[in-house]
């Protein structure tokens, strides 16, 4: 009996959740919603599985072959599980909630799954939680968005925090005024993913490299973006960051890097990345972008997703509760310790003990005891 399958593996990349870490992470995800929701942000629903084409068409967030797809025995469509739910959520609104005054305030939280782990962790299943403006990308939205998702996650407990901040469409901004460039685009872009100056030189690109130079903390990296000075283009977007430097700075340490691209597909004008001290990876991601309508029109939006598994791992969420011990003939007593919020376990048979139920208090003749 040493077949994967007799001794209970899973395939790579997914994983149980035990006793107290899936706890754990129920508390956080709650958490997390309880703020979003207190900002008026309504919950969605969207199902785990959604036709291939939907979920690749309405956001370039996924190629198809990053998604983990099938054929439906009923319909015989290729059907996919949702890589990322910020796309569902775009569909929602544009589609059966078209008609809801704008800005739509949509908040969701529910697994996702990529073929292909991340760049940081094997996993292939992640938590997400998230929240979406639809019906604005403005600097304001974008404050509020970026000011709830720290403070959601300082309430659920993370401290040490710092937000990346990028402008993903700055390379075509700029290409398409002040600095031309013959050479194919999506080639400078991938000299600046790599952040290779002699390549950008190569490409006739040689200007591209002071926005490497630009990257670092907030205040030198505006100073250099200011300097740039590129006929007033960049004017709107020194603001944006300005002001997104100073809704950040009370929660988090601030870094700008303008042309980071990765992981921000559908991202328009900006986009964020929050990360942590203990916490692997990136904790959660956000920005502008457009969600398309089935007419053909686009509506602009913002979002943040945040990854609870990451948290859990950090050891978040992880309150232990008080475990109450019910010996046998005590039952009567602990429904009115349960309305008070104790957790009761209760002895079935006279074998069960305290230590064999992992109880850290017991009832003995209607007395609370610690043990
Ligand atoms: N869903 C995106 C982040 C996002 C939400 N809204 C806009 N962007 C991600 O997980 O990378």
């Amino acid at each position: 009996m040493t077949d994967p399958i007799s001794k209970g593996l899973l395939p790579e990349g997914f994983r149980d959740r035990l006793p107290p870490q899936a706890e754990a992470a129920a508390d956080l995800l709650r958490t997390l919603l309880d703020q979003v929701s207190a900002h008026g942000y309504e919950r969605v629903s969207p199902p785990l599985v959604e036709f291939e084409d939907s979920l690749v068409t309405r956001l370039s967030s996924a190629r198809p072959q990053d998604l983990l797809r099938f054929v439906d025995p009923l319909s015989q469509r290729t059907l996919a599980l949702r890589p990322d739910i910020t796309a569902q959520v775009g569909r929602i609104a544009a589609t059966r909630m078209a008609h809801i005054a704008r800005p739509l305030r949509l908040a969701y939280g529910g697994p996702v799954l990529r073929v292909r782990p991340a760049q940081v962790g094997p996993q292939r299943e992640a938590m997400q939680m998230g929240a979406e403006l639809i019906g604005s990308d403005h600097v304001d939205a974008v404050a509020e968005l970026l000011g709830i998702a720290l403070e959601a996650l300082a309430a659920a407990g993370l401290a040490d925090m710092s937000v990346d901040l990028t402008l993903p469409d700055l390379v075509g901004t700029l290409a398409a005024g002040p600095w031309p460039v013959t050479a194919p685009l999506a080639d400078v872009q991938t000299a600046l993913d790599g952040k290779d100056a002699a390549a950008l030189q190569a490409l006739g690109a040689a200007q591209y490299s002071t926005l490497i130079e630009a990257a670092g903390p907030s205040d030198s990296a505006l100073a250099r973006l200011k300097a740039l000075n590129v006929s007033g283009a960049l004017n709107t977007r020194i603001a944006g960051l300005e002001r997104l430097v100073a809704t950040a700075a009370p929660h988090a340490a601030v870094t700008i890097d303008p042309t980071e691209r990765h992981g921000f597909e559908y991202q328009t004008w900006i986009g964020f990345s929050v990360f942590a001290a203990g916490v692997r990876g990136e904790v959660g991601r956000g920005g502008t972008y457009l969600v398309r309508h089935p007419g053909g029109g686009e509506e602009t939006a913002v979002g943040f997703s945040l990854y609870v598994d990451g948290l859990v791992d950090a050891g978040l969420g992880a309150s232990r509760r008080r475990r109450l011990f019910v010996p046998l003939g005590e039952a009567a007593h602990a429904a009115k310790l349960r309305a008070e919020g104790w957790t009761t376990v209760a002895a079935l048979t006279d074998a069960d003990t305290p230590t064999r139920l992992r109880c850290d208090y017991a009832l003995a003749n209607g007395e609370l005891v610690k043990l």
